[in-house]
């Protein structure tokens, strides 16, 4: 009978979903109804307060090992996108914990329901009602470990305890566009739009993987510059792109960091990072721009920050939520990096500028 729907007369009748529940590791319990695919899942729980974005946020890569709960009321109301607009050509998220699920989409670029998605790509989707409570409950305790459970149960499971971006960079370089300056994107789950927003200011892109060793003898390539993208987990786990970075800074490349990229920037230049208590997950985190009056509005998606600032590098951006760090500068050199999302396109490009002033720099530092 699953899956059915079963017609009586007019009205199709769809058979009444089946019960799981989210299970926190304090023993904190979510009751539900599924509407993804049934299979217990376990991970870090996370909460976006975001009105809109759940086909690029599910494909976001640093999302992996992590069950979402959106705290917008109604998700699933416009439907699913072609691939050509996901962030990953996959489903990252762990697992989805929705308020209210809406399973007839209405917009003109829906492909399908996201309930069907999340069947065929094998991830569990949760109706809990309550994802008020589930979030206050997140902002008051920190963020936890959990698990969506049907019938059989798993073991809980820390994906900050392992080293993600080994398993969601790219396993192979790949050059795209043409233009003077070479850019190379280390890629640790990097979101599709940092590629798409620098092919569209015309510069080559050589993609490398995480771990990739830039400045090996062998190297049959020359860039000028370094996008450090974003990516899951802890940023202390991505230790040889810490020492590529590293180098590249003793080389002086102009390097721009992104999310995890600002994270590994700073611990390349001798900074430090620390979990905050629970995230940032939305596209309303406001940032105040140091030294102006400016305040962007800004997309993210993080749980780690910067707390140290390397030595002879500024703040930058400053969240007006929490006043924690959201970007710094060397105070002399090309290297900058933001922890919100420049590429990100809720419908304003606010930040986007960012990437021309990056390239600028490059130019600057070519010259
Ligand atoms: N979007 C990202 O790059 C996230 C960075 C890191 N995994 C964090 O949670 O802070």
């Amino acid at each position: 009978m699953k899956d059915q729907v079963v017609s009586e007369g007019i009205l199709n009748i769809k058979p009444y979903p089946r019960r799981g529940k989210l299970l926190l590791e304090d023993g904190t319990t979510f009751e539900g109804t599924s509407f993804g695919y049934e299979k217990s899942m376990a991970g870090e729980v996370v909460f976006g307060t975001g009105m809109v974005g759940y086909p690029e946020s599910l494909t976001d890569a640093s999302f992996a090992g992590q069950i979402l709960a959106m705290t917008y009321p109604i998700i699933g109301n416009y439907g699913v996108p072609d691939s050509s607009r996901w962030e990953d050509d996959k489903i990252h998220v762990a697992g989805l914990i929705v308020s209210h699920y809406i399973d007839t989409p209405s917009h003109a670029q829906s492909t399908m329901e996201l309930g069907a998605w999340l069947k065929r790509e094998k991830i569990p989707g949760l109706q809990v009602k309550d994802t008020r409570l589930l979030t206050q409950y997140i902002r008051t305790h920190g963020s936890m470990l959990g698990k969506i459970i049907f019938e059989r149960d798993v073991p809980f499971y820390d994906p900050n305890a392992v080293n993600l971006v080994e398993q969601v960079s790219v396993k192979q370089v790949l050059r795209e566009g043409q233009g003077e300056q070479t850019i190379v994107l280390i890629d640790c789950g990097a979101k599709r739009n940092i590629k798409r927003s620098l092919l569209a200011r015309n510069v080559r892109v050589i993609t490398v993987p995480w771990d990739w060793d830039l400045f090996a003898p062998g190297n049959d390539f020359t860039f000028d510059g370094i996008v450090i993208s974003n990516g899951p987990g802890n940023p202390k786990l991505a230790q040889k792109t810490i020492k590529t970075v590293k180098t590249a800074l003793e080389r002086k490349i102009p390097t721009l960091g992104i999310c995890l990229g600002h994270q590994l920037l700073a611990l390349a230049a001798g900074g430090d990072t620390y979990k905050l208590k629970f995230g940032h997950r939305s596209q309303n985190q406001p940032c105040l721009l140091q030294d102006s009056k400016r305040c962007f509005i800004t997309t993210q998606n993080h749980g780690f920050a910067v707390g140290v600032l390397p030595p002879d590098f500024a703040p930058w951006f400053v969240n007006a939520n929490d006043g924690s760090n959201e970007g710094m500068r060397h105070v002399r050199d090309s290297f900058l990096s933001v922890q919100f999302h420049p590429e990100a396109t809720p419908g304003p490009v606010d930040t986007d500028w960012i990437f021309d002033y990056f390239l600028e720099q490059v130019k600057g530092a070519g010259n």
